[in-house]
C-alpha cells in the first residue's frame, strides 16, 4: 500500500537505520534493489552514486533535530536528481521515543513540492520585484482587504504616515490612521469605509488632512474576475512641488502680463506666439493682430541690413542680443527701444522659441537728447557752446583737409560790453546777448556755426568758403548788423564788436591753433580802433579792405561815368577781315587809374551790381554799335560778355530785346558770350534761355571754351553758333604740344558740330599760323589788335584798315586813345 503513493515513505529505528522504504523513496536515492535495511543514512550513502552523499548527510542532520526537539520536524530538503536537476521535498520527519525517552523510531514522510516551490519562487521574486518597483514611486500607495486591512504599501507609504511595516501589516488602515477613533472624519477613511472610488485633493491647511502636505488621493476598488472586490487600492501624490510650480507659473504669467516692458514670444522660426499687455500699450497692436506674424513687420526702416545681420549672428552664438532697435508703432510713428533677445531650448538643446524683452526708451532718449543738449549749449542765448564748437571745429578741420576746402574760424568780441552790464545792470547785459546771438545766426548760413563760448565772446565757424576773401565778406556782414542799435525791452543800445579771423589750413590745422589765432588776429582789430575785423595775417586783412573799398566804390562808378568800354577787333583769319568787335569794361577809377574787369567783376557778381553794370554795358555797346550801323561802317558783331548772375537772373531775354528796341541795333549785329564754366555748372537749366536768345537771331559763343569741361554729347545740346578758345591754350603754342593738342581738338570738335570756332590771345604769327592750319576761322588777340576806344576803332574802320599797327604806322598823328 505505501507503494501505491507518490509520496516517499521511510521507517528508520532509533539509531538511524532504515526498518522499511516505499518505492518512491527508494527511487528517489537510487536504491531500487539496494538491501538498504539496517543500514544508516550514511553506509546508505556509500551503495549509491556519490552525489546523493549530501543529501543523505543533510537527512540524518535533520533526523537527529527531530530526536533532540523530541517534536514532529517539517522541513524541505534538496534531492539531486541524476538528470542534473534539484527535487524539493516537504518533510515530516515524527520521533518516537520510549517511556524512558530513548529513541524507538523515526517516522519520515515527504512529498515533492519542486514544481509548486518554483512557482512560488517566481511569485516571490515577482512580488519582490513589484514591490521594489513600488518602491521607487514618490506616491504613496497602499493595498487593502476587503476589511480594510493593510495587505501591502510602498516605501513612500510609510514615510508618509510614519509606519512600520511590522506594525502595520494586517491592521485595519483606519485605527493605524486614527488611533483616536476619528476615522470617519477622515476624507479617505470615510470614503474607504463607503467603499467608493474617486480622486480628490487635500490642501495642507485642511483641518481633515492627516498629512500635512497637499495631497492627491486616488481610491481604486479592485475585484476578481467575476466581479467580486477583493480590496482597495490607494495612492496618494504629494503636491508640493506641483503646488511650487503651479506658484511659479502662476508668478510668471501675473510678471508676463503686469510688467512695464513688453514681452514677445516667437516659436523657433520666429512667428510670434504671444505678447503680453505691455507690448500691445507700446507698439500698438492687439495680441490678435500680431498672433502668427513675424516681428519684421515692426521694422522701422532705421537699421541697414548688416545691423539685423549681427543681431542673429550674435544670437545665435551666444543665446542673446541686446541693444537699443528702433521700432514701427501701429500708428507708423517710430520709437527707439532697448531690447533683449533670448533663444529658448530644450533639453537636448534644439532651438525652440525665442522671447523678446523691451522697454520705450523715448523718454530716456529724450531726457538724454536734453542733457546732451543743455552739456553743449550756451543756457542764455542757446547757441553751441565751448565744448559743442570744439567738436564742430575738429569736424570742421578734419573735412577741410580730406576735401582740400577752406575753413574760416571768426572771434568775435563786443566792444565795451563791461560798461553795458555796469552801468545798465545784467538783465540788459544779457538781453542784449540773446538779441547779438540772434543777429548772429541771421547774417550767416544755416550750416555756420555761431557759438557762445563766454561772456560776449562769439566764435563764428564758416566751412568751405572757396576763398580767404570770403571770410571777409562774412565778417562785413557781421559787423553790419552792429551798425544799428538794438531795440531792447526798455533800451536802445549801440553796441559795436572787433572780429578776428583765421583761415585753416594757411593759419593753423587744429582746432586750438585756429581759436586762439582767430582770437589774437581779434585783439588786433581791437588796437585797430574796435569796431572792425582782422585777419590773422595782414595781407588778408589788406586785401579784404581794399575789396570793400572797391565795392563801395563801385557803386559810385556808373552814376559818376567811371566806367568805359574798349573794343577788341576779331578778325578772319583767313581773309584778315574784321568779323566783330569784343566789348571789353574798364574802370576808371579817379585815385586807382584804371581797374581791371578780372578784379571788379567777380566784386559787382558776388554784390549784384553786375545786373545795372551789365546792362549798361549791353545798352552802350548797342548804341555804338548803332551809331557805326548808321555810318555805314562794317563792324561785323559787337560781342558783349554776359556774366553767370546776368543769365541766372532770368530776364536777360527780355532785357536784350528791350535794347535792342531802344538802340535800334540789327540783332544780327549782336553777340553774347557765355563762359563755358557757366554753363557747366548750370547743367541743363540754361539751354530754355539760351534758346530764347537764339531766336531772337543773334549770336552766341561759348566763352573761354575748354576751361570748363563740356563734353561733346552736352555740347549738341546748346543752341550756340562759335566756340571761343580759351586763351590759355593759346599763350604757349607752338611750344607746349598738349596745348596745340587741345586747341586742335576743340576746332575738331566746333567743325564737326558745325560751330565757328575763334582763338582769343593770339599773340604770334606762329600761333596765328598754327591755328589757321588747324582750320581755326576767326582769331582776335594783341597779333591784331589790343582793346581800344570807340574812336580808334572807328578810325579804323573808315580807314579801309584792318591791323591797328598799320593804322599806327599810317597816322602817326592820331587823337590819344586808350589802348588796352
Ligand atoms: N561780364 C563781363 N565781363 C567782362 C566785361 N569786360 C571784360 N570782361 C571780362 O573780364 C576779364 C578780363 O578782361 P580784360 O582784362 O579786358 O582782358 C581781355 C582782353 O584784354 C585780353 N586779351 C585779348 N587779347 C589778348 C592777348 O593777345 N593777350 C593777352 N594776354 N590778353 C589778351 O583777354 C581778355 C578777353 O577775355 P575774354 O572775354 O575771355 O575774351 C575777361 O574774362 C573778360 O571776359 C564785361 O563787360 N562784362
Amino acid at each position: 500500500m505505501i507503494n501505491a503513493t507518490p509520496d516517499i515513505i521511510c521507517f528508520k529505528d532509533g539509531q538511524g537505520r532504515w526498518l522499511q522504504a516505499n518505492d518512491a523513496d527508494l527511487e528517489l536515492f537510487a536504491l531500487t534493489g539496494v538491501d538498504y535495511r539496517g543500514k544508516t543514512d550514511s553506509e546508505l550513502a556509500d551503495f549509491t552514486a556519490p552525489m546523493y552523499r549530501k543529501a543523505f548527510l543533510a537527512c540524518e542532520e535533520s533526523d537527529e533535530r527531530a530526536w533532540r526537539n523530541r517534536r514532529t520536524l517539517r522541513c524541505e530538503e534538496a534531492i539531486p536528481r541524476m538528470d542534473g536537476t534539484t527535487a524539493i521535498y516537504d518533510v515530516i520527519k515524527v520521533p518516537l521515543h520510549l517511556d524512558d525517552g530513548t529513541r524507538r523510531g523515526l517516522i519520515i514522510l515527504g512529498r515533492d513540492i519542486t514544481d509548486r516551490k518554483r512557482v512560488e519562487q517566481k511569485l516571490a521574486l515577482a512580488n519582490s520585484e513589484w514591490t521594489q518597483a513600488l518602491d521607487q514611486f514618490d506616491d504613496a500607495v497602499y493595498l487593502l482587504d476587503t476589511d480594510l486591512q493593510l495587505l501591502k504599501a510602498n516605501k513612500a507609504f510609510y514615510q508618509m504616515t510614519g509606519l512600520e511595516p511590522e506594525q502595520s501589516l494586517g491592521q485595519p488602515i483606519t485605527e493605524m490612521l486614527h488611533p483616536d477613533g476619528g476615522a470617519h472624519r477622515c476624507p479617505i477613511c470615510s470614503k474607504l469605509i463607503d467603499g467608493t472610488e474617486s480622486i480628490f485633493t487635500l490642501d495642507e491647511n485642511d483641518t481633515r488632512n492627516p498629512d500635512k502636505k497637499p495631497v492627491e488621493v486616488k481610491i481604486k476598488r479592485l475585484r476578481d474576475e467575476s466581479g467580486t472586490s477583493t480590496g482597495m487600492l490607494i495612492s496618494m501624490h504629494d503636491l508640493t512641488h506641483t503646488r511650487q510650480i503651479e506658484e511659479r507659473l502662476r508668478l510668471a504669467a501675473s510678471v508676463f502680463e503686469n510688467t512695464d516692458e513688453g514681452v514677445i514670444i516667437t516659436d523657433a522660426n520666429a512667428r510670434i506666439l504671444d505678447v503680453n499687455k505691455a507690448f500691445t500699450r507700446i507698439q500698438g497692436y492687439s495680441r490678435e493682430e500680431v498672433i502668427g506674424k513675424n516681428p519684421r513687420i515692426f521694422k522701422s526702416g532705421h537699421h541697414d541690413q548688416s545691423f539685423f545681420r549681427d543681431m542673429w549672428r550674435n544670437l545665435n552664438e551666444t543665446g542673446h542680443w541686446r541693444g537699443e532697435m528702433w521700432n514701427r508703432r501701429k500708428n507708423g510713428e517710430l520709437f527707439p527701444k532697448w531690447q533683449t533677445i533670448n533663444r529658448v531650448v530644450d533639453a537636448e538643446g534644439n532651438l525652440t522659441h525665442y522671447v523678446g524683452i523691451f522697454a520705450d526708451i523715448t523718454h530716456i532718449k529724450q531726457s538724454q537728447e536734453k542733457l546732451d543738449h543743455l552739456g553743449h549749449h550756451d543756457a542764455l542765448t542757446d547757441l553751441p557752446n565751448r565744448l559743442l564748437l570744439n567738436e564742430r571745429l575738429e569736424q570742421a578741420v578734419k573735412h577741410a583737409q580730406r576735401h582740400n576746402s577752406l575753413l574760416a574760424v571768426i572771434f568775435l568780441d563786443l566792444d565795451n560790453f563791461k560798461h553795458i552790464n555796469d552801468s545798465l545792470g545784467h538783465p540788459v547785459g544779457d538781453q542784449l546777448l540773446q538779441e547779438v546771438s540772434q543777429k548772429l545766426l541771421q547774417a550767416t548760413r544755416q550750416d555756420d556755426t555761431v557759438a557762445r563760448i563766454g561772456g560776449d565772446e562769439f566764435v563764428l565757424l564758416l566751412e568751405d568758403i572757396g576763398k580767404p576773401e570770403n571770410a571777409g565778406i562774412a565778417a562785413e556782414k557781421l559787423t553790419a548788423i552792429f551798425a544799428e542799435p538794438f531795440q531792447l525791452v526798455e533800451h536802445s543800445i549801440r553796441v559795436t564788436a572787433s572780429l578776428g579771423i583765421c583761415i585753416c589750413p594757411q593759419d593753423g590745422e587744429d582746432p586750438s591753433t585756429l581759436l586762439r589765432n582767430a582770437d589774437s588776429a581779434m585783439y588786433r582789430a581791437k588796437e585797430e580802433g574796435r569796431n572792425t575785423y582782422q585777419f590773422y595775417t595782414e595781407e588778408l586783412t589788406r586785401n579784404a579792405f581794399e575789396r570793400v573799398l572797391l565795392e563801395n566804390n563801385l557803386r559810385q562808378a556808373i552814376d559818376e561815368k567811371q566806367l568805359c568800354l574798349l573794343y577788341q577787333p576779331q578778325y578772319d583769319l583767313q581773309t584778315d577781315r574784321v568779323i566783330g568787335l569784343e566789348v571789353l569794361l574798364r574802370w576808371n577809377h579817379p585815385e586807382l587809374g584804371t581797374i581791371s574787369p578780372a578784379k571788379f567783376i567777380p566784386l559787382a557778381e558776388e554784390s549784384g551790381l553786375i545786373h545795372p553794370i551789365g546792362e549798361w554795358v549791353l545798352k552802350t555797346a548797342c548804341q555804338q554799335g548803332q551809331l557805326w550801323q548808321q555810318q555805314g561802317l562794317d563792324f561785323g558783331r559787337i560781342a558783349v560778355n554776359i556774366a553767370g548772375p546776368q543769365l541766372q537772373r532770368g530776364n536777360l531775354v527780355n532785357e536784350v530785346m528791350a535794347v535792342l528796341d531802344e538802340t535800334q541795333l540789327q540783332t544780327e549785329h549782336l553777340e553774347l558770350e557765355v563762359t563755358e564754366s557757366f554753363i557747366m555748372q548750370q547743367g541743363g537749366a540754361a539751354i530754355p534761355q539760351l534758346q530764347a536768345l537764339r531766336d531772337l537771331g543773334l549770336t552766341l559763343a561759348i566763352d573761354d571754351f575748354g576751361t570748363g569741361y563740356s563734353s561733346l554729347s552736352y555740347l549738341k545740346q546748346l543752341p550756340i553758333h562759335k566756340l571761343k578758345i580759351d586763351q590759355s591754350f593759346v599763350r604757349d603754342i607752338p611750344g607746349d604740344r598738349n596745348d596745340m593738342a587741345i586747341a586742335d581738338a576743340i576746332i575738331a570738335m566746333g567743325k564737326s558740330l558745325g560751330l565757328t570756332v575763334i582763338a582769343e590771345g593770339v599773340e604770334t604769327e606762329a600761333q596765328a599760323s598754327f591755328l589757321k592750319q588747324t582750320g581755326c576761322q576767326e582769331g582776335q588777340g594783341y597779333l591784331y589788335s589790343k582793346p581800344v576806344s570807340a574812336d580808334v576803332i572807328e578810325l579804323m574802320l573808315t580807314s579801309g584798315l584792318t591791323r591797328l599797327d598799320q593804322l599806327v604806322s599810317q597816322r602817326p598823328a592820331l587823337p590819344d586813345a586808350p589802348l588796352g
